[in-house]
């Protein structure tokens, strides 16, 4: 069975608390996502390997660490996924970016694909999914099924708040892939929204609403 790790380090539970605030504007909603996802990143990196080189400081020779030539993609789900891309790239500026554009049919909740570019050597990268929100776990999903059909061989998913309801189905579907969240929230309501949640990821980015 697949992991699921909650970041519960307290800046990201108190930026997540200023994000869900109804008066948040779009600005101040995508700083906090672009920070949260900067902290985010750090725990989803912790176990990147490591091997020594041999370095000149103005002192000595000297023996250092570097990351062991593992290479990484972040895949954003379009829209809400692409607030989360800078905080990443900040931290590993040397990762790929695909992108994988998928919507959720508001009568039928169920993701419809219209866009998908991938990194070419994506069989050889560490690949992590970015979405702000994990509801039914549709979305998910299917980028998910994109990237392995695509040649992905390990897949991170990295959602900001998740419905247990979408936790489980990514699990039942995927359960090679370990999942990042910051909050797993109380429930879907019947709109497929997450509760408390924070409204729709997207239209708070993009100010759409
Ligand atoms: O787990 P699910 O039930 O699939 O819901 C989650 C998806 O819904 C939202 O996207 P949305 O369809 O609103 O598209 P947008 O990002 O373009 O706003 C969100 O960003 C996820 O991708
Ligand atoms: O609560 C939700 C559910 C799906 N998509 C969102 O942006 N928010
Ligand atoms: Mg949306």
């Amino acid at each position: 069975m697949s992991k699921v790790i909650v970041t519960d380090h307290p800046l990201i539970q108190h930026k997540l608390t200023l994000m869900r605030k109804v008066t948040t504007g779009s600005k101040d909603f995508r700083e906090l996502l672009t920070e949260i996802s900067m902290l985010m990143g750090y725990e989803v990196t912790r176990n990147l390997p490591l091997e020594e080189t041999e370095i000149e400081t103005p002192i000595v020779k000297t023996k250092s660490k570097v990351i062991a030539g593992k290479k990484l993609g972040i895949v954003p789900i379009l829209r809400a996924g692409l607030g989360m891309v800078e905080g990443f790239v900040t931290l590993v500026p040397s990762a790929r970016v695909g992108h994988v554009g998928l919507y959720r049919d508001p009568e039928t909740l169920k993701p419809v694909e219209y866009y998908c570019k991938l990194p070419q050597d994506i069989e050889e990268r560490e690949m992590i999914i970015v979405d702000p929100m994990l509801a039914t776990g549709g979305s998910a999903i299917a980028a998910i099924d994109v990237l392995k059909e695509k040649g992905a061989k390990n897949i991170k998913l990295v959602n900001l708040v998740a419905a247990p309801e979408g936790i489980a189905e990514v699990q039942k579907y995927h359960n090679d892939v370990d999942i990042y969240v910051a909050s797993i929230d109380e429930k879907l309501n019947d709109h497929g929204y997450i509760v408390p949640g924070l409204g729709d990821a997207g239209d708070r980015i993009f100010g759409t609403k």
